[in-house]
């Protein structure tokens, strides 16, 4: 036997960290959990028990808490390239750090109409992620990400026209509520290097907005036909957006709202157009993937 691959590391590292301005005394926040797995000349330590080739994740775990305190922790994608790009040029029998970066929510409190300059709430648990792979040989790929993001529509959906056959019992149905967890990335063309990555870093933020943007304003306003459409079009929209993205991903779960007829109750009607009440279910629900290239 041997170990056909490997990587290690510390996950679920916790940072905040503070920025604050001196001159406007206006603070920032930046909360993240941080990954970062290693790969390279390491099988001894699983084959052997010689551990003079590991990092240790303690170590791993320290060099992410000075790592952000040496360098900016936003945009998430060059703090992560940083980081990774640390461990193949300190250790040389490291080949690849696996780093993921994901950042959660403290938005600015609006008191007596203004921003506050040191006060933030968790509006939601969606985060900001970014999953990078930092390769000596490989260069750096970054996927950024939005995940977590809940949203319902209670009109605006669709989804008729499916296969009916003898395994078919759903209606079909030109009216319905349509809710789901966005979970969305965008990948980079990959970058040759650090440097690479900070020529770029003023991309980022904005292409989140935009991706983030899109997602919302597609929902919202797209007559959907099925969740494989409407997730079809926010893919093309960010690649249109984002120029220097190749790939876009969602997984949607439908999380679905069953109608209740209660006609049994004095002849209630709450289904089809006269539907108010449903029944919202905690499983099962349906699972849209797709992937969408340039091209
Ligand atoms: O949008 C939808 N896509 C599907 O594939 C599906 N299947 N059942 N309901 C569905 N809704």
């Amino acid at each position: 036997a041997h170990v056909s691959a490997a990587r290690y590391g510390k996950d679920n590292v916790r940072v905040l960290k503070t920025d604050r301005d001196a001159a406007t005394g206006i603070h920032t926040v930046t909360e993240m959990t941080v990954s970062c797995l290693l790969e390279g000349d390491i099988d001894i330590s699983y084959t052997k028990g010689d551990n003079s080739v590991v990092v240790a994740t303690d170590s791993i775990k320290n060099t992410i808490f000075i790592t952000a305190k040496l360098n900016p922790v936003n945009p998430p994608e060059l703090f992560a390239a940083i980081l990774g790009s640390h461990f193949i040029e300190k250790y040389s029998h490291i080949h690849a750090a696996n780093v993921k970066v994901v950042t959660h929510r403290w938005t600015r409190m609006e008191i007596r109409g203004k921003p506050h300059p040191h006060s933030f709430m968790r509006d939601g648990e969606e985060t900001r992620n970014v999953e990078a792979r930092i390769s000596r040989k490989d260069g750096i790929a970054i996927s950024s990400g939005i995940e977590g993001l809940t949203v319902l529509k209670s009109t605006g959906s669709a989804f008729h026209g499916f296969v009916r056959d003898e395994f078919t019992t759903l209606g079909e149905t030109w009216d319905r509520i349509l809710s789901t967890d966005v979970d969305a990335t965008w990948t980079w063309k990959t970058f040759a290097d650090v440097k690479a990555v900070r020529e770029l870093s003023s991309k980022f933020n904005p292409a989140w907005e935009e991706a983030r943007n899109i997602t919302l304003t597609r929902f919202a306003e797209d007559e959907s036909a099925s969740v494989q459409n409407t997730m079809y079009k926010m893919c093309e929209q960010i690649l249109a957006a984002v120029p220097e993205t190749e790939l876009v991903t969602y997984s949607l779960p439908n999380k679905h709202f069953f109608e209740l007829d209660l006609s049994w109750h004095k002849g209630i009607k709450n289904t089809g157009k006269d539907a108010e009440v449903y029944v919202p279910q905690s499983n099962p629900n349906g699972l849209i993937k797709c992937e969408v290239a340039r091209g």
